[in-house]
């Protein structure tokens, strides 16, 4: 499956070229070694699962995608380029989104308040100029209010756009948190553990949301689930970790028939 030329999946959505390409990473807390060498890509317009029992390194490879962790080996290639070590939020500002394994909303703000900050990469109009609320300041406040009112819409939560999100089922605050990363309109959107808590119907709507997102938007998707259901039915391609390595890396039927994924991890019970 790696290296395939750009397609048209079964049901119409366009898989491309490379967005994202770690090569040979290897990442070090000290004495352990969350990763070990690996290598996977990321195509553009892909749904990318991540998958491992717990410890595997599926957060600390999110996080070196997302700059919040360094890999002291290997390199980590975006839209053809290699990327020099960045902060998170220079990453950010190459188009790549995330979300949190816990959700991180300012819970006292509102809806709509929690989603705007989604658009902070996008505010190029200095302090000055948004304090007399002039010009490019109140033209990129016009432009901000449609993107995330559009999002507010796609989302359907349009009934709770004035409500504090501390007062939101968990259900809801996971949707808002996916708003929020949203608004920054992503190339890349990593997904770190979507549905982790959720009850059935919760993560039912979650899934569409998802498969909505990458259909309509034509989003990339990187995402950590331990859910073995939505993970088949949602994703292109999976790649599998265990202790920091890679053990499996292709579509969902070549994962589930692969016997060391088999043994690892499928075979025996998790979350
Ligand atoms: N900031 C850190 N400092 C030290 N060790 C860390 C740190 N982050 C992760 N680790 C270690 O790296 C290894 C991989 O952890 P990681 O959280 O990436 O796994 P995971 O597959 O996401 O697990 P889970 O499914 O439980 O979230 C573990 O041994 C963990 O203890």
């Amino acid at each position: 499956m790696d290296g395939v030329a750009p397609y048209v999946t079964a049901d119409g959505r366009q898989i491309g070229g490379v967005l994202m390409d770690m090569r040979g990473i290897t990442l070090r807390f000290g004495g352990v070694e969350a990763i070990k060498n690996i290598s996977f890509d990321i195509r553009e317009g892909e749904i990318r699962a991540i998958i491992g029992p717990n410890g595997a390194g599926k957060s600390s490879m999110l996080n070196v995608i997302s700059g919040f962790y360094h890999p002291q080996d290997g390199e980590v290639w975006f839209r053809g380029e290699k990327r020099k070590p960045m902060k998170p939020y220079q990453v950010a500002r190459l188009g790549i989104a995330r979300t949190f394994q816990n959700i991180a909303l300012f819970e006292g703000m509102s809806v709509l308040d929690n989603i705007m900050t989604g658009r902070l990469t996008h505010m190029k109009a200095g302090l000055f100029s948004q304090a007399l609320w002039k010009g490019r300041a109140e033209a990129e406040e016009v432009a901000n209010r449609e993107a995330v009112e559009k999002i507010i819409d796609f989302l359907e939560i349009q009934a709770i756009r004035k409500t504090p999100v501390g007062r939101l089922p968990y259900g809801l605050k996971k949707r808002v948190e996916l708003a929020r990363a949203l608004a920054a309109e992503p190339r890349l959107l990593l997904l770190d553990e979507p549905m982790a808590g959720m009850n059935v119907e919760e993560k039912e709507d979650m899934s569409r949301f998802i498969l909505d997102v990458n259909d309509e938007f034509g989003t990339t998707i990187a995402l950590i689930e331990h859910d073995m259901g939505v993970v088949m039915d949602l994703s292109d391609r999976v790649v599998v970790m265990d202790y920091g390595r890679k053990i499996g890396d292709g579509t969902p039927e070549e994962v589930r028939n692969n016997q060391e994924v088999i043994d690892a991890y499928l075979g025996v019970a998790h979350e």
